[in-house]
């Protein structure tokens, strides 16, 4: 889980480095302790400690990877982080709501009251109470403590009563003199909720109850007694095979994409927060820590930085992200279970980033030649640094490298997104979409084809009752009341219309992701024949403009999308349109469509 500002972030020789105030991990199975040849990480300045929490030593394999390539997974450096900086972040908001629940409004036109300050203006203590029940002793006889994060410990316990009587269960204990802030506290509540919220899938961690005392809360799960994926990583010599890394991101992939669904999006995805329910090699996996986890509205984006540096998505640096986040992360997992190696390194946790945002992995030494395309082509989908081109969970589970006929591939939460999108675009903006599904790969038919049938069609369509119907049957009991009718009203359009497969598919696609297929120029093509047979038409500059929302500035752009001969979208200007113009607003460096 994870608190705002639980680690401070010093400036040493013009790097910013983590210090970790967290307790010392246990050191992974396969992992030496640092020795001399160690190189100390970016949570390697807090002075006074022997061995750095996140500490990470060379390979205990040789690697042949090069410069810049780190040569083992080891345990992630400067595991959890906010960045320190002022707003925007989630802090007034809360502060806000407190007050209120509080019944004390803030002033009109005042500035929000700050929490507390140093020089101690405003001071209010903070109330730590969650009104959990009470008594923990009564109900579970707490044993040896089983693991170990920054701001909880966890341990076995035994079930004294109740429907669990006489079972073992694990005992997450967050100590309340940590929770130093409104928002850490807002954090613990917040991991509570969402545990109780997605408990029930198969890879999700068993929420079983919830206490708290004087100093502590306790969070009581379903006990995972065969240890974390990072140490079997490390067991197995740093790589998977490929099938046995398809059998860990099947179970990954198929509890995110139901996240998302719910509007979770995780924030923390790394091989230390999965963990195995016995010590077989074919224990299922549960993935554990939603303490930096939160809640995303449809079209809303995030932009708190919170997650691990070696995981953490470029989207999330530059302050503007979603649940594509997650995908980002599960890129890195992979591509760390296929050869063993991180794809961006630095010794220090800005050098982490600057590689996140700027350098390509490496997919050329050994072992990436005897990988397979198939999988080297996932990782480089999850691996896209522009968000709108990666995968999503449920394609990912679709793409060739893992689909398999016999397993469902989860409705997708982006196909709302798209279809909205598309109910809302203009007659020509469909048309273009609607050649351009006619040239659709089979693979991409394949992954749109599951999402149809998901929609379960009434004689071949479907419309706003069915996204509705396929909704309300995936959705955890907390979402149903919130998240299904937020996704609906944005919808609405599709009350009044009903879709067939071909025009669902025009609705579906993503014009970002087929830009980046190794066929894109085929299928642009195809599709332009399409849109010139039924679609494409006179437009001028004006109408073009108009139908983007951009003013006149454009029109000089605007004008070469037009053909000279015949006053209608040529190609160059087709492939443009579908894909919207990209503009940068003043206070965001992501670029936005239009
Ligand atoms: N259900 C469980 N069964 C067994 N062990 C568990 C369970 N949940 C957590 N643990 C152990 O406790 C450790 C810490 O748990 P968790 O990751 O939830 O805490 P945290 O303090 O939020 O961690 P972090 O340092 O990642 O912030 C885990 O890495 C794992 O080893
Ligand atoms: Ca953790």
């Amino acid at each position: 889980m994870g608190l705002c500002c639980s680690k401070s972030v010093s400036v040493v020789n013009n790097e910013t480095v983590a210090a970790d105030h967290g307790p010392k991990s246990p050191q992974p199975a396969a992992s030496p302790l640092p020795s001399a040849n160690s190189v100390s990480g970016a949570g390697d300045v807090t002075p006074g400690r022997s061995t750095p929490a996140h500490s990470f030593s060379t390979s205990p394999f040789t690697s042949p990877l090069p410069h810049g390539v780190a040569p083992s997974p080891a345990r992630t450096p400067g595991r959890k982080f906010r960045w320190p900086l002022p707003p925007p972040s989630p802090a007034k908001p809360i502060m806000a709501a407190l007050l209120r629940r509080q019944g004390k409004t803030k002033p009109k036109d005042g500035p929000i009251p700050e929490e507390q300050t140093e020089g101690g203006e405003v001071e209010r203590p903070l109330d730590k109470s969650f009104g959990y029940s009470k008594n923990i002793g009564a109900k579970y006889e707490l044993g040896k403590e089983v693991g170990r994060g920054h701001f909880g410990h966890t341990c076995w316990a035994k079930a004294k009563k109740g429907d669990l009587k006489g079972q073992s269960v694990a005992v997450k204990i967050i100590s309340k003199a940590k929770m130093t802030t409104a928002i850490s506290i807002e954090d613990v509540r917040r991991e509570v909720k969402m545990l109780k919220a997605l408990s029930g899938h198969n890879n999700m961690v068993k929420f079983h109850d919830v206490f708290e005392d004087a100093n502590n809360v306790y969070i009581v799960m379903e006990l995972c007694e065969g240890g974390e994926l990072l140490d079997r990583i490390l067991s197995r010599g740093g790589r998977y095979t490929e099938d046995d890394a398809k059998a860990i991101l099947v179970q990954i992939l198929d509890v995110v994409a139901f996240c998302h669904l719910q509007g979770v999006v995780h924030r923390d995805l790394k091989p230390e927060n999965f963990l195995f329910v016995s010590k077989g090699d074919d224990s299922p996996m549960k993935v554990i820590d939603f303490g930096l986890s939160d809640f995303v509205r449809p079209d809303q984006r995030l932009n708190d930085i919170v997650g691990s540096a070696y995981y953490v998505a470029p989207e999330v640096l530059h302050r503007s992200y979603s649940v594509e986040a997650d995908l980002w992360s599960i890129g890195v997992i992979t591509y760390i279970l296929l050869c063993g190696s991180r794809p961006f390194w630095a010794r220090t946790e800005s050098g982490i980033f600057r590689s996140v945002l700027r350098a390509n992995p490496n997919f050329d030494d050994i072992p990436w030649p005897s990988i397979s395309p198939e999988a080297k082509d996932f990782v480089k989908k999850l691996l896209n640094k522009d968000h709108r081109k990666r995968m999503t969970a449920a394609q990912a589970l679709a793409h060739p490298w893992l689909r398999n006929e016999n397993r469902a591939i989860p409705l997708d939460i982006s196909i709302f997104r798209s279809v909205k999108s598309y109910v809302r675009a203009t007659p020509l903006k469909r048309a273009a979409l609607k050649a351009l599904s006619k040239a659709l790969t089979e693979d991409e038919l394949i992954f749109l084809r599951a999402q149809f049938s998901l929609l379960e069609p009434n004689n071949g369509f479907v419309s706003l009752d069915n996204f509705r119907a396929a909704l309300m049957k995936n959705a955890t009991d907390t979402m149903k009341e919130s998240r299904v009718p937020d996704i609906l009203n944005l919808m609405e359009q599709l009350a009044y219309k009903k879709m067939d497969f071909e025009e669902f598919c025009a609705a579906a696609l993503s014009v970002y992701q087929l830009e980046v297929h190794v066929d894109w120029e085929k299928i642009a093509a195809t599709a332009f024949e399409h849109f010139q047979r039924e679609g494409n038409r006179v437009i001028s500059v004006e109408e073009l403009a108009q139908e983007l929302n951009l003013g006149p500035s454009a029109y000089t752009v605007l004008s070469d999308w037009i053909s000279k001969s015949d006053g209608k979208l040529s190609f160059n200007g087709y492939t443009k349109y579908l894909h919207g113009v990209t503009i940068r607003s003043s206070n965001s460096r992501q670029p936005q469509q239009v």
